[in-house]
């Protein structure tokens, strides 16, 4: 592996930091700037590389047009744009193309969307005649607006990454969930797919809690937003199942989830995805009694009014800060996570 220069190697739980050196912030090259989708991210993110975020204006005129203007030179620097695509989605897609826009007319070297949300990644494909693929059409916008690379984490469905031209990196916020969970020290565990679009992330995470057993639940929809979970494969009866998403938005499947896998004798059932999308009535249902602990990271800020009791929402700042000095020297970014 290239090793960083200045860095220290850190071993965090299940990934691997190296700690950017403090002269990372005379660096100027780099450059970070924040949308308005998830500032308090973008903060820690500005914080793990030891730099400011950069100036920027942003706002609306009267009519609703947003005016953008990046507040300092960036000719020739490496600029990172940190904004998750998330609700409302098509302003904050929007707001980033014109962020991209802006950067490739001052001038920068290289732009880098980096985009810890990416919303339409569930229009992957067309399910019906005459649908649009969203995802692929999100992917043309930003790439056209002149992005020339992208930072992603988990993405709906990888396959995404191949809808850019341009080269993606894509980073997975299950170890910061799995150190969590892991120092919880549960006893019994077994991992549960909610469905079949997330076997392969729900046997990639067993894997890493010392091997656990898989389960993977058989959920359809009937129609748009609506869950419907038939059964369960696999054994998780006096078990402590733990359900793994990408992605919590109705809470429909997590609820239906866990009702399935309480009423097939599991011990306890709790929760995990990265991105909190939590539309409606997620709240009510996931604080239902069902889950023991709900346990999302903060690619999406979450309102006020959609905190309770049971969750828990830990930071993937230091994983996109680490991959975006990867990026910046060079260096490997899939050996974060060996
Ligand atoms: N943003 C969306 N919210 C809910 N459902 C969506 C969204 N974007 C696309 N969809 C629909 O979800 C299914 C995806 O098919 P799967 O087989 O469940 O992956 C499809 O009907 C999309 O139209
Ligand atoms: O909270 P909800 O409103 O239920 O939505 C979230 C679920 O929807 C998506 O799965 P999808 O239905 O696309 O199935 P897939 O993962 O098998 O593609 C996503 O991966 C979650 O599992
Ligand atoms: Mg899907
Ligand atoms: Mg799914």
């Amino acid at each position: 592996m290239n090793m960083l220069r200045g860095s220290v190697v850190i071993r965090s739980g299940t990934l691997t930091l190296q700690s950017p050196p403090a002269e990372l912030a005379a660096n100027n090259r780099l450059r970070l700037f924040a949308g308005s989708a998830n500032c308090p991210l973008a903060q820690e993110v500005a914080a793990y590389l030891g730099i400011e975020l950069g100036p920027i204006v942003l706002k609306q005129f009267a009519d609703g047009e947003i005016y953008l203007q990046i507040q300092e030179s960036i000719r020739g620097c490496d600029v990172y744009l940190i904004q998750p695509t998330c609700r409302p989605v098509n302003d904050h897609l929007m707001e980033l193309m014109i962020m991209i826009d802006a950067c490739r007319r001052a001038s920068a070297r290289q732009i880098t969307a980096v985009i810890p949300y990416y919303g339409y990644a569930r229009a992957d494909r067309k399910t019906a005649g005459r649908e649009s693929i969203t995802a692929k059409l999100a992917a043309n916008l930003i790439t056209e607006s002149g992005a020339n690379r992208v930072l992603a984490m988990d993405l709906h469905s990888a396959q995404i990454q191949g809808y850019f031209d341009i080269p993606f990196d894509h980073v997975y916020g299950s170890p910061v969930l799995i150190d969590y969970l892991a120092n919880k020290q549960l006893s019994d565990i077994v991992v549960v797919s909610p469905d079949v679009g997330g076997v392969a992330r729900a046997r990639a995470f067993a894997k890493k809690l010392d091997d656990a057993p898989l389960a993977i639940i058989d959920k359809r929809r009937q129609a748009h937003n609506v869950a419907e979970v038939l059964n369960v494969i696999g054994d998780v009866a006096g078990k402590t199942a733990v359900l793994v998403d990408d992605m919590i938005d109705t809470g429909g499947t997590i609820a239906q989830g866990a009702a399935l896998l309480r009423k097939e004798g599991a011990r306890q059932v709790y929760a995990c995805a990265t991105h909190a999308v939590f539309s409606p009535p997620a709240t009510e249902r996931l604080s239902s009694g069902l889950l023991e602990e709900v346990i999302v990271t903060n690619t999406i800020p979450i309102r006020e009014e959609d905190r309770f009791e049971q969750l828990t929402v830990l930071s993937v700042a230091n994983v996109l800060g680490e991959a975006i000095w990867r990026i910046h020297e060079d260096s490997s970014v899939s050996s974060m996570f060996r």
